[in-house]
């Protein structure tokens, strides 16, 4: 069975941020992920994985103006000083998280500039960042999203993906393969986990159930066969990432309803 984390911007929304890491450690999880730690200081966040015995698996480097609809700054031009700002932040909140690798988001394309252009930046940006990451021994991940739920994102394929961390060259900069994002965009998604698991470059998985980005019991894939290619795969080519579980619960934000929607879990623990 894949090692699963929680991403507590999504699950138990009906509590307040930092009470989700109890509960996430009560339906026996061990490692978490989410958005953003920026609204709360380090040493809190770090005191409640500590409590609940945690691993801090994944969290985003600032994006510039998330509630002004940004998302990410890495390919923008004229936004790199503030881009390096933020990955600063984000490294510096990484090591007092003790979190081995951040996400980094790509943004959205800006009108009048060519993708040639944006792709650059975007190349420039990374190498420079990853370099940092480097010095801290942590991995930055880019990740490749679908354009009906984030319009106009400028990475939304793995081959994309691929070719931005070949063409940036730094060990320390890898893939965050979504195959919820992988279903919606490009499909095949079993046949792309073979395909790029044992490359090395991939340093996280997500999941949700497609369409709906409800419980990955719901809608058209079928994770239990996915799970059971991502054991194999990682198996045969030492792959020890996590996969994160990055969906709405159906329930909605009830009591106990994002535990009452982990019976998938359940029945992979057995
Ligand atoms: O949306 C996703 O799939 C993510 O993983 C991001 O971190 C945020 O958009
Ligand atoms: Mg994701």
């Amino acid at each position: 069975m894949p090692r699963f984390a929680a991403n507590l911007s999504m699950l138990y929304p009906e509590l307040a941020f930092l009470d989700r890491f109890d509960a996430a450690a009560k339906d026996g999880f061990e490692g978490v992920e989410y958005l953003f730690p920026y609204d709360f200081p380090a040493a809190e966040i770090a005191a409640r994985l500590q409590a609940n015995g945690l691993q801090q698996v994944l969290f985003n480097a600032p994006p510039g103006h998330w509630e002004a609809g940004e998302r990410g700054l890495a390919c923008l031009p004229g936004r790199e000083n503030e881009f390096r700002e933020g990955i600063a932040r984000a490294l510096d909140y990484a090591a007092a998280l003790d979190c081995p690798r951040v996400h980094v988001m790509a943004g959205l394309m800006p009108s009048g500039l060519s993708r040639e252009m944006l792709e650059a930046t975007y190349i420039h940006n990374l190498r420079w960042a990853a370099g940092e990451a480097r010095k801290t021994g942590r991995d930055l991940l880019i990740e490749p999203i679908n354009t009906r739920d984030m319009p106009g994102f400028f990475l939304n394929r793995q081959d994309h993906a691929h070719a931005i961390v070949a063409a940036v060259g730094e060990p320390h900069l890898k893939v965050q393969m979504d195959l919820y994002h992988c279903q919606i965009v490009e499909g095949d998604v079993a046949m792309k986990v073979r395909e790029y698991l044992p490359t090395g470059r991939v340093g996280h998985l997500q999941i949700a159930g497609v369409p709906t980005r409800n419980e990955p019991d719901m809608g058209e894939l079928y994770h239990p066969y996915l799970f059971g290619v991502i054991d194999e795969v990682s198996a045969a080519c030492g792959w020890d990432g996590w996969v994160g579980c990055e969906y709405r619960p159906a329930r909605g934000a009830v009591v106990n309803g994002t535990t009452d929607g982990l019976g998938w879990l359940r029945a992979l623990r057995g």
